[in-house]
């Protein structure tokens, strides 16, 4: 992958969307997100097959706009449907274990400070997500906004490698993101609540 991939990096799962998912995912690659990742969490999560066939539905719709289909913390879904890829916490395995069973593959972590990002770049992460940058809506347990300072650390420190910024990011404040070193922003409802996904996505840019 391309530090540019992760430019307008779209997070989605069925309990952010008011809309039917699989229309807001059709729209928003239509519209020109550059990355995506499935993201099932909550009370209402689906689970079991039907999360399967749901992802399945998503990777087919990414394989047909040429956009990266990752999962979020379900590596054996990941591996079972051939994902391009997977990202994964600091509560998730460690990075060596997931690196060798998604060989050739997308590997994605979170990370929140100086050590954690020196173990997923040297663990053979393929990018990293900082955050919360802002305050999320959409993560229930994120750690309190932390702004842009470690993030403007981490871009220091590797110059080089692909950092996307995470965490209550809108067409308002994502210049400020780019503006720190981030490749790109990871939005949830920025895209998912948008009214015209298109404009959404090029204010992200
Ligand atoms: C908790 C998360 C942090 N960062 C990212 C990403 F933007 F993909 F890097 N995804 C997550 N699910
Ligand atoms: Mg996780």
């Amino acid at each position: 992958m391309k530090r540019s991939d992760l430019a307008v990096y779209f997070i989605m799962g069925t309990e952010n969307c008011k809309d039917e998912p699989l229309v807001v995912l059709e729209d928003a690659l239509k519209s020109g997100i550059t990355f995506f990742q499935l993201r099932e969490k909550g009370a209402n999560a689906l689970t079991g097959e039907s999360l399967e066939k749901f992802a399945l539905a998503c990777q087919t719709l990414c394989k047909e706009y040429n956009v990266p289909f990752i999962i979020n913390d379900n590596v054996q879904l990941a591996l079972k449907i051939n994902a391009d890829g997977v990202h994964v916490g600091q509560d998730d395995a460690p990075i060596a274990q997931i690196r060798e069973q998604f060989n050739g593959k997308i590997v994605g972590v979170s990370v929140h400070n100086d050590e954690e990002m020196k173990v997923a770049v040297e663990g053979g992460a393929d990018y990293v997500g900082i955050g919360p940058i802002y305050e999320t809506q959409s993560k229930a347990d994120a750690k309190p906004a932390a702004g842009v300072s470690f993030l403007s650390k981490a871009r220091r420190d590797y110059q080089d490698f692909p950092i996307v910024g995470i965490g209550g990011i809108t067409t308002e404040n994502a210049s400020e993101v780019l503006a720190a070193g981030a490749d790109g922003v990871a939005v949830i409802s920025a895209i998912c609540q948008s009214a015209d996904r298109r404009e959404t996505i090029n204010l992200l840019k």
